[in-house]
């Protein structure tokens, strides 16, 4: 029966991984060119030491990337595209901002942009649908109405949170010239005008009973106003394309959560 001894000495020459623990211990931990060499320190070696443990003489050698090498990957891989997102958003943003000042290539064009950007604005559709709502003399037509009121105040609260979570700063040739804004509005993070713009529109389309030209001309309106704040230089491209989509989400949510006169009856009886 061989000694315990024996066989701890037996199984060391046989364990791979054994021979490279005993290494990295004979490696000087103050030496900067045995710290370099260092398994563990390296992908290659560190690749080596896992298909050390991994295969033993019998099993072919298999190419497995450690975890923390992928790990090490994605988020460079991710990073790449982003900033290439980022630098595609800014020339975008650049090109289009044609009526961002008076001498700008489209200059001529802006006070009809800011007529859009006006069209679109959160105090012209709150206001007008108070008087909607002050006017309207049918239940049905007050549900609606009602809908839309919060959807506007939904709207404003939502992107009031993302823009102030988010910080990010208006482009660099806006010139801040909007009439009634709030304190978070000097981020441009998502595009309030973009998310009202296609939240209204889709609420018109799906709730008012409108003729085939009209319809075309709300999608226009809603094109348009997004439009416009990138040629205002209000925004950045991906501001506005992010609001469009989030204005969508809005509206889908707002469905979801259908007021309606059995849920607040007091409401309705105003
Ligand atoms: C009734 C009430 C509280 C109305 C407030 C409406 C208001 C001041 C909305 C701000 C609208 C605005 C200028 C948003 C900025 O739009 P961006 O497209 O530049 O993000």
């Amino acid at each position: 029966m061989p000694s315990p001894r024996l066989s701890r000495a037996a199984n060391n020459s046989a364990n791979p991984m054994n021979k490279l623990e005993f290494m990295s211990l004979l490696t000087n931990a103050s030496d900067p060119v045995s710290i370099r060499h260092r398994t563990s320190d390296s992908p290659v070696h560190r690749k080596d030491s896992f298909n050390a443990t991994s295969s033993t003489a019998s099993q072919p050698q298999q190419q497995q990337l450690p975890e923390e090498d992928c790990m090490k990957l994605n988020p460079s891989f991710l990073g790449i595209a982003l900033s290439s997102l980022l630098a595609v958003d800014l020339w975008l943003t650049k090109t289009m901002g044609v009526c961002a000042r008076e001498g700008s290539s489209w200059g001529s064009a802006r006070p009809l942009m800011k007529l859009v950007e006006i069209s679109g604005h959160g105090i012209l559709w709150i206001a007008g649908t108070l008087y909607c709502l002050y006017k309207s003399d049918s239940s049905a037509g007050r549900e609606v109405i009602l809908n839309l009121l919060f959807a506007l105040l939904l709207d404003l609260i939502l992107v009031g949170i993302v823009k102030g979570i988010v910080k990010r700063r208006r482009p660099v040739h806006n010139r801040m010239d909007m009439f009634a804004t709030f304190s978070v509005d000097k981020y441009s993070f998502p595009s309030g005008h973009a998310t009202r713009a296609a939240m209204v529109s889709r609420f018109m389309l799906n709730h008012l009973v409108l003729a085939v030209p009209v319809r075309i001309l709300v999608m226009l309106w809603a094109v348009l106003v997004s439009l416009s704040r990138v040629m205002l230089g209000r925004h950045n491209v991906t501001d506005v394309a992010f609001g469009f989509f989030m204005g969508h989400m809005q509206y889908s949510l707002i469905e979801y959560f259908w007021l309606s006169p059995s849920i607040l009856p007091a409401l309705f009886r105003m």
